[in-house]
């Protein structure tokens, strides 16, 4: 089965598709090898925790730390939305980060300059659900406890479909792994991330990934 994303609609809510393939993808790291520990994990912790008798619910998802993790990094790396939405300064005379805001400016945050800070992130070009487990670093989504990625923008702008999102691609990572075998398809061995900038983050060339269903009992 070849599954080819052409539909920015589409793609904007699954956009965490390019990075559940991230790890074919050949990044400095290594080769295909090398990097294909990381749906193998996902897999195995989905048959730990719910196994293949019945599809996983959102109820589980929480339960499973390394896809928890793995959502993490996807928001982290792989923003659906670039930018925040339009803010303004109320009253006059406001500063961020040391420039003056004027009250007529537009301002819009460009969310990657935070999340892929080499100030603030170890590695923060590579693509490693590990970086937010035991011992490793931390990130508030929220923004609440200091600002280190914000794909949900912050503060009471920030977007209400918070929970409704990470649930979301939480659940459908996790079934995804559970129902599907994936890797690259054939005619696009090297994934391009490539990426243009519409009213979410869309994928310049298509992801064309082999999917090979397994066998569930339900
Ligand atoms: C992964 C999924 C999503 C991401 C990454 C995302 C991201 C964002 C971002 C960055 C903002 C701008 C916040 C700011 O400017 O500070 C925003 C605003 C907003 N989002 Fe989302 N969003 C997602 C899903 C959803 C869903 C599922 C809904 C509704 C069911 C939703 C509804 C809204 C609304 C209504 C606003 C405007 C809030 C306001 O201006 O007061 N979003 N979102």
């Amino acid at each position: 089965m070849t599954m080819k994303q052409r539909d920015d609609d589409v793609v904007a809510p699954f956009s965490y598709l390019d990075s559940l393939l991230d790890d074919l993808r050949v990044e400095g790291r290594g080769d295909v090898a090398a990097n294909d520990g990381l749906l193998a994990r996902l897999h195995a912790e989905v048959m730990d925790h719910v196994g293949d008798a019945r599809p996983v619910d959102d109820k589980d998802t929480d339960a499973m730390p390394y896809l928890q993790a793995f959502v993490k990094e996807l928001l982290r790396k792989h923003p659906p939305t670039y930018f925040s939405l339009t803010h303004a300064a109320v009253q006059p005379g406001s500063k961020l980060a040391g420039y003056d805001i004027p009250t007529d400016a537009n301002l819009d945050i460009f969310l990657p300059t935070i999340s892929e800070d080499p100030k603030l992130w170890d590695r923060p070009t590579e693509f490693d659900p590990d970086r937010f487990l035991a011992g490793g670093e931390t990130a508030d989504i929220t923004g609440s406890a200091g600002i280190r990625m914000i794909p949900f923008g912050a503060g009471r702008r920030i977007c209400p479909g918070l929970a409704m999102g990470t649930t979301h691609i939480a659940l459908m990572v996790a079934r995804m792994v559970q129902a599907f075998e994936w890797s690259a398809h054939p005619s696009q061995p090297k994934l391009d991330f490539k990426d243009r900038v519409e009213f979410t983050v869309v994928m310049d060339r298509p992801l064309r990934a082999a999917v090979k269903p397994r066998n569930l009992s339900f």
